[in-house]
């Protein structure tokens, strides 16, 4: 390049300062090269998934690639304010494949630090679609930079690349596990991706020389990849239901959309409107909450709340509880809920199969909540073992003892022992007046899965203190609602206008004095006649 007179272009002139700018990072005490080997050596790199098989998740619709792009050096400004976890987490949730993250700084306003965000906002789901670091790759150093920060794959361009150099990045790439995104502007580059053996090929719509967009690019190319084991991506330029209809017609199993994406109001609106996904039906229209029967005693009262219909049975090993159990009256009582819920098993009408199609992303609360009320179809109880003050020891040797379904931990105990216990935990949480704004750590997805908001001593639940994060839940402004169970002060008398208000997805009644089984079947009845 330097050997002509012309000016230098754009791409070129974002190749010159990439060079520099990893000669600074390689030289700065910390991210030197050594330093990064080490740090992928001790897995300090989140877990990946594999780009081929979840670009391939989608038959009957194109896979989507949801750009996060704040400016770019042919538009300037496109989103300056958008933040990248929010946005990633709109992407996935509405069924975006693949979350690529410009982390150029000077033309696209973008940082690996915005692609660490983009991931950890999409962590917690079941199904999150492969974070691709998209930049101008020309070394094996920002490959490493790639998969410490949570990429899953990287873009290789091949117009800014020798092939020999294209080659070796390549093969750093796949030595790395990470399958990249190969992209070509006409058919010279695109013979260059076939021999390298790549599997993705993205043909930019958009020529990085001049920027000229023209949308035939991609349509020139589609029959050099028919018949061969290519996933063909169209990058650039798209902004229409139209042009993704376009280019499926025409062989194209990918598309790649940023600029439109960013701005559009609403993403997930914009992405069901792109790829033709109808509209999710609203969720909670009629909410009959889950019963759960706390401080349960002995097993003949936890078969008699089975029967009146209870959705949880929990018993108390925390020592200062009044309604404690021991191990062997917990063991009991495990092995009495076992039985009633073999029986009631057989008895049901065979359930129906799951689904075994790739989840749905839902968020972390939401899903484990649902998951768990359909496992409740067949009408037996959970068994909840409470916790507080214990060793995880303790809790471990009770689970197994007793046989628990879930571990519900009163407050004090680390956030992170649910990763060690081997089956769902209730956080509970107790709620003061003027909590509202310190849940943060109790809302954490990715640990437990269930939160119980109980009251401090004998009041009702502080409800306005948490409301607005029940009615908003982690998604700002998604109208996501949090799943939780109510406890603290509910009473036959009280629980249906809380349920009504509040709308918990379960509420506790706790019988640890009296085991009054009337007292829980008109509880459960008041409690579900909404
Ligand atoms: O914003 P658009 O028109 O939807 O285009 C996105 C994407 O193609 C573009 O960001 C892109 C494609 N290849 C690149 C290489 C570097 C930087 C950016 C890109």
């Amino acid at each position: 390049m330097s050997s002509s007179q012309r000016l230098p272009t754009i791409l070129e002139k974002i190749h010159e300062q990439r060079l520099k700018d990893i000669e600074q990072a390689k030289s700065t005490p910390g991210t030197r090269p050594t330093d990064l080997e080490t740090l992928l050596s001790l897995n300090v790199s989140p877990p990946q998934i594999a780009l081929v098989p979840r670009l391939r998740q989608t038959p009957g619709r194109p896979a989507l690639m949801a750009e996060v792009k704040r400016a770019s050096p042919s538009k300037g400004d496109i989103a300056p304010n958008a933040n990248a976890a929010q946005q990633a987490l709109s992407y996935a949730l509405a069924g975006a494949s693949v979350i690529s993250v410009l982390t150029e700084p000077k033309w696209f306003k973008g940082s690996l630090l915005d692609m660490r965000l983009a991931r950890q906002a999409i962590d917690n789901l079941p199904n999150r679609p492969a974070i691709l670091r998209k930049d101008f790759i020309v070394d094996e150093y920002q490959i490493q930079e790639a998969r410490l920060f949570g990429a899953d794959t990287v873009l290789l361009i091949v117009a800014m690349l020798p092939i020999p150099r294209l080659k070796l990045l390549y093969a750093y790439a796949k030595k790395l596990e990470m399958e990249p995104l190969v992209e070509v502007n006409n058919a010279e580059e695109m013979k260059s991706a076939l021999d390298l053996g790549a599997k993705v090929i993205g043909v930019n719509n958009r020529n990085l020389h001049n920027f000229e967009v023209d949308m035939g690019t991609t349509t020139r190319l589609v029959d050099m990849v028919k018949d061969r084991d290519v996933i063909l991506c169209a990058l650039s330029g798209i902004q229409s239901n139209q042009d993704v209809q376009g280019y499926i017609q025409q062989g194209v199993s990918a598309v790649l959309v940023g600029e439109s994406l960013m701005r559009a109001p609403d993403p997930g609106a914009f992405i069901r409107y792109l790829l033709d996904i109808p509209e999710p039906a609203p969720k909670d229209v009629l909410y009959k909450p889950l019963v759960k029967v706390s401080g349960v005693k002995t097993p003949e009262f936890a078969i008699a709340v089975a029967e009146a219909g209870a959705d949880f049975v929990g018993i108390a090993f925390a020592p200062n509880s009044r309604g404690r159990v021991s191990l062997s009256e917990g063991a009991k009582i495990g092995g009495a809920i076992r039985q009633y819920r073999a029986s009631a098993f057989q008895d049901s009408p065979t359930s129906e199969k799951a689904s075994k199609d790739h989840p749905v992303n839902e968020p972390w609360f939401a899903l484990h909540a649902s998951r768990l009320s359909n496992s409740l179809s067949y009408g037996a109880p959970l068994l909840v073992g409470i916790f507080q003050g214990q060793s995880l020891d303790e809790i471990l040797e009770a689970v197994s003892v007793a046989q628990l379904d879930l571990v519900q931990l009163q407050g004090s105990e680390p956030i992170q022992w649910a990763q060690h216990i081997p089956v769902p935990v209730i956080r509970a949480f107790h709620v003061r007046p003027d909590d509202g704004g310190s849940l943060y750590e109790v809302t954490r997805p990715g640990l437990h899965h269930f939160l119980l908001f109980d009251s401090v001593g004998k009041e009702t639940v502080a409800w306005e203190a948490i409301k607005n994060v029940v009615e908003e839940g982690k998604v700002k402004g998604k109208g996501e609602k949090l799943p939780v169970i109510l406890a603290g002060g509910l009473t036959t008398q009280n629980v249906s206008e809380i349920v009504r208000t509040a709308k918990p997805w379960a509420v506790d009644i706790t019988e640890a004095i009296e085991n009054d089984l009337e007292n829980v079947k008109a509880f459960i009845k008041a409690a579900k006649a909404v």
